[in-house]
């Protein structure tokens, strides 16, 4: 695909012309949300204008356009991460959260007790980390945790370690929101499928920012949000090999998800209908499949190669302050998102001024606190990129950061 060019990209995001008493907006936030492409808002607003109907197929016409349009966003997302069972292998949630916990319900309660082990690493969003540590109570299971290192990579020794014959599930995070760290999940999955145990794959940080391709990886689950890949919020996905959703039981019940039901007891709807209880996110996953369109038309390698550029280019200036400690790898080899903290300002002032600045950047734990403990450090500061932001924005982000210095030195 050709080159990226942000003036084309920036065009389709009026938001970005925002300002705020005349100082522009530069929203580098994007790890916690990205911005909605006009061709995604214009997908919504098309749906509502034309055809809004509930699905599954209802017998008059909106509904089988309703209903073909939904299903085939299915089958778009699948294409979009290589999955080649298609909608059979795509469940549609509210969020990369619900589809964590959808595994962990209908896969965990039933699959987990005393005994089992579920590795998980310290670098785990919530999420997970919550997710699976309270399904671990519920079955007796035990959590155990893959250490980060000094420079925020994964001890994969430790990895070896801890991943053996009693490792029911394997739970990892493919880029860290914190950190930046971009880990090796297909290793992982290798030595998670030597101890017969199945692996999750958080990629809420890497399906919008590189090409995906699960069967590469060989992820047994894969999950991720809608709306940090240009689409809207409301709109999760859960991947799972078909053989394993075959398998699992539905956790929500209701319409759409049944096939026949008596007082007695009832049956399921095919895959992926079975994990999709009641009106499913219809508006929202027709605009995820959108996205999908719009992300492909830029080229993912190019999305891959902006975002990391320009966390190197973050990474390189930030450097140049000896009183700023970033977290995470080095500049050359994360994701599209840089952490630090200023020594002398707390994140929350650095995140306050930063505004101040126009400067959208996000303040906190990032959903990630028992990171934060083991780093030392009570919140972090974290930048995030994606295909519309420029280096002259890492530059404001570099003098509001002058000013938050000036301000409390
Ligand atoms: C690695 C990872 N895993 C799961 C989630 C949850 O995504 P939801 O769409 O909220 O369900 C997120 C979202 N992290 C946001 C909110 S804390 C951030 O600012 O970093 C994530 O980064």
């Amino acid at each position: 695909s050709a080159p990226l060019s942000v003036e084309d990209i920036r065009s389709d995001f009026p938001i970005l012309e925002r300002e705020f008493d005349g100082t522009p907006l530069v929203y580098l936030d994007n790890a916690a949300t990205s911005q909605t492409p006009e061709p995604v808002v214009d997908a919504i607003v098309e749906y509502y204008h034309t055809y809004n109907s509930n699905v599954h197929r209802g017998l008059h016409q909106l509904s089988q356009e309703a209903s073909i349009a939904y299903e085939d966003a299915h089958d778009r997302v699948a294409e979009f991460i290589g999955a080649s069972g298609e909608r059979e292998e795509i469940v549609f949630t509210k969020n990369a959260t619900e589809s964590m916990n959808t595994v962990a319900y209908a896969w965990g309660l039933e699959e987990l007790g005393p005994g089992d082990e579920i590795v998980l690493t310290e670098m785990e969003h919530h999420a997970a980390l919550v997710t699976w540590q309270q399904i671990a109570k519920k079955t007796g299971a035990t959590v155990r945790f893959i250490e980060v290192d000094d420079e925020g990579y994964l001890d994969m020794d430790h990895a070896r370690e801890l991943i053996g014959p009693d490792t029911a599930m394997v739970s990892v995070v493919h880029v860290s929101n914190t950190l930046g760290t971009v880990n090796p999940v297909s290793e992982l999955t290798d030595l998670a499928h030597e101890q017969d145990a199945l692996i999750f794959v958080d990629g809420a940080q890497s399906v919008p920012h590189m090409p995906v391709d699960v069967e590469a990886i060989d992820a047994d689950f894969f999950a991720f949000s809608g709306h940090k890949m240009c689409g809207p919020t409301g709109v999760g996905v859960l991947y799972g090999k078909k053989h394993l959703l075959e398998e699992m039981q539905p956790y929500l019940y209701g319409g759409m998800m049944i096939e026949k039901v008596t007082f007695e007891d009832s049956t399921w709807h095919e895959l992926p209908w079975k994990f999709e209880a009641g009106t499913p996110v219809i508006a929202q996953g027709i605009a995820l499949a959108e996205a999908c369109d719009y992300l492909d038309e830029i080229g993912m390698d190019n999305v891959k190669r902006h975002g990391e550029a320009l966390a190197e280019y973050a990474h390189e200036r930030l450097s140049e302050f000896d009183d700023i400690e970033i977290l995470g790898p080095p500049a050359d080899d994360r994701g599209a998102l840089v952490s630090f903290n200023l020594d002398t300002v707390h994140a929350h002032d650095v995140s306050e001024i930063l505004n101040a600045h126009g400067v959208a950047v996000r303040a906190g734990d990032h959903c990630t606190q028992p990171l934060h403990d083991k780093l030392g450090v009570p919140a972090s500061a974290r930048a995030s990129f994606y295909i519309y932001n420029t280096r002259e924005e890492v530059d404001k982000l570099v003098e509001g950061l002058e000013d938050a210095r000036e301000l409390f030195a």
